[in-house]
């Protein structure tokens, strides 16, 4: 698993600004909104996360691939990044769980990487610039050539990805244990480790494709109805919305995570607007604004919702499904971070957060919001 000498590479954005370093994993061409992740470790859980489909990831932590790739931590059953940008790759492969190096897994997978970037310097660029388009070529030499590839590539603003990630057919998590609960979860992009926290806390979920309607949703008879994470632009979910407005108004408990909460915001009636750079990385910290509890947290998204008003104090607002209040928010930025939707008497009805409790990877902060669900399932059963 040592490294061999490998092909000149570039990346070029779409503002012209280059960098060089050598190709890693595949050789060839590809192009996908730049963003950068923090996260120190967890490398193979941020690659196979479907919401990053379509994105070149840029990892901020200069040495990559220490630990190899293992057949345990996968999120999904690829490698979803459209691009990879690293600094240092890891020459040898250090870890008992590791069978190949990562460079082997992205040559295996055909995704096209860089690496001896500076993405220090790259990630200040994109944090003063903005995510933006970007394209990686160990076959062009000239910049400006591959910059008019790169302005001629789609953009992230009004990409509706989730049915391209999505599984075709519906398939069931057993519950670990007695079965206690049922839950519909749309798949816009899950993790692997989401239905295996609601498993873990007696949930049978039936994990079914993007496209599904109310009526396949229903067909399920559930106790609870779940929105994943996912890919693209939440303005594009309108389908999902609907589907989330009629189990609102069948009053089903319902839980979202990431996509899920930027579906939940537009089916009450919210915008969604894009960040300029996103918050992906795996030490974020968020407050519940219910508890006052700060907690660290998984992040990944490059768009949010939009409140009614800007800032904290963020005023509650009356929805024809019943009161919204931003139940979280990142103290970083005062971006919302969670939602609930509250009955005439106050109790949760629904509710969902912008970050990533089930923690793959990341800390296990916020895994009290599975709990959550549980208790509004249970509460909404004992009526
Ligand atoms: N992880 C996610 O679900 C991301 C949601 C959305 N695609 C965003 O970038 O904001």
């Amino acid at each position: 698993m040592t490294m061999t000498t490998r092909a000149p590479a570039l990346l070029v954005l779409e503002d012209g600004r280059t960098f060089r370093g050598e190709s890693y994993g595949a050789e060839g061409e590809t192009f996908g909104e730049a963003v950068f992740a923090t996260g120190m470790t967890g490398y193979q859980e941020t690659l196979t996360d479907p919401s990053y489909h379509r994105q070149v990831v840029v990892q901020t932590a200069p040495h990559i691939g220490n630990t190899g790739v293992n057949d345990e931590d996968p999120e999904s059953g690829r490698i979803w990044v459209a691009g990879y940008v690293v600094r240092d790759p890891a020459r040898r492969v250090s870890s008992w769980r590791a069978r190949r190096s990562l460079d082997e897994e992205l040559a295996a997978q055909g995704v096209v990487g860089i690496s001896g970037v500076d993405t220090r310097a790259l990630t200040r660029h994109l944090r003063e610039r903005g995510a933006m388009r970007a394209g990686i070529s160990s076959i062009e030499t000239d910049p400006d050539a591959l910059r008019e590839r790169v302005l001629a590539s789609p953009q992230m603003s009004g990409a509706e990805l989730a049915g391209e990630v999505s599984t075709q057919e519906a398939y069931v998590v057993p519950a670990a244990g007695e079965r206690r609960f049922t839950v519909a979860a749309l798949d816009l992009g899950i993790k692997t480790m989401t239905p295996r926290r609601m498993a873990e806390r007696g949930i049978e979920v039936h994990v079914l494709p993007a496209w599904s309607t109310l009526e396949d949703v229903l067909a399920v008879r559930p106790d609870g109805l779940f929105l994943s994470n996912g890919p693209g632009d939440p303005e594009t979910a309108e389908a999902q919305a609907a589907v989330l407005r009629g189990a609102l108004e069948r009053d089903l408990p319902f839980f979202g995570i990431c996509f899920g909460n930027q579906v939940f915001g537009r089916a009450l009636g919210f915008g969604t607007y894009k960040l300029g750079y996103g918050h992906r990385g795996i030490n974020q910290p968020v407050q519940d604004l219910t508890t006052g509890k700060a907690e660290v947290t998984a992040h990944n998204h490059g768009f949010a919702v939009k409140w009614s008003t800007d800032g904290r104090p963020y005023a509650p607002v009356e929805t024809p499904y019943g009161t919204a209040e931003v139940s979280h928010v990142c103290l970083n930025d005062d971006v919302v971070e969670g939602l609930v939707l509250r009955g005439g008497d106050g109790a949760l009805k629904a509710f969902s957060v912008q970050y990533h409790p089930e923690a793959a990877a990341g800390p296990h902060d916020a895994a009290y919001l599975f709990d959550r669900f549980v208790e509004l399932m249970e509460r909404r059963r004992e009526e």
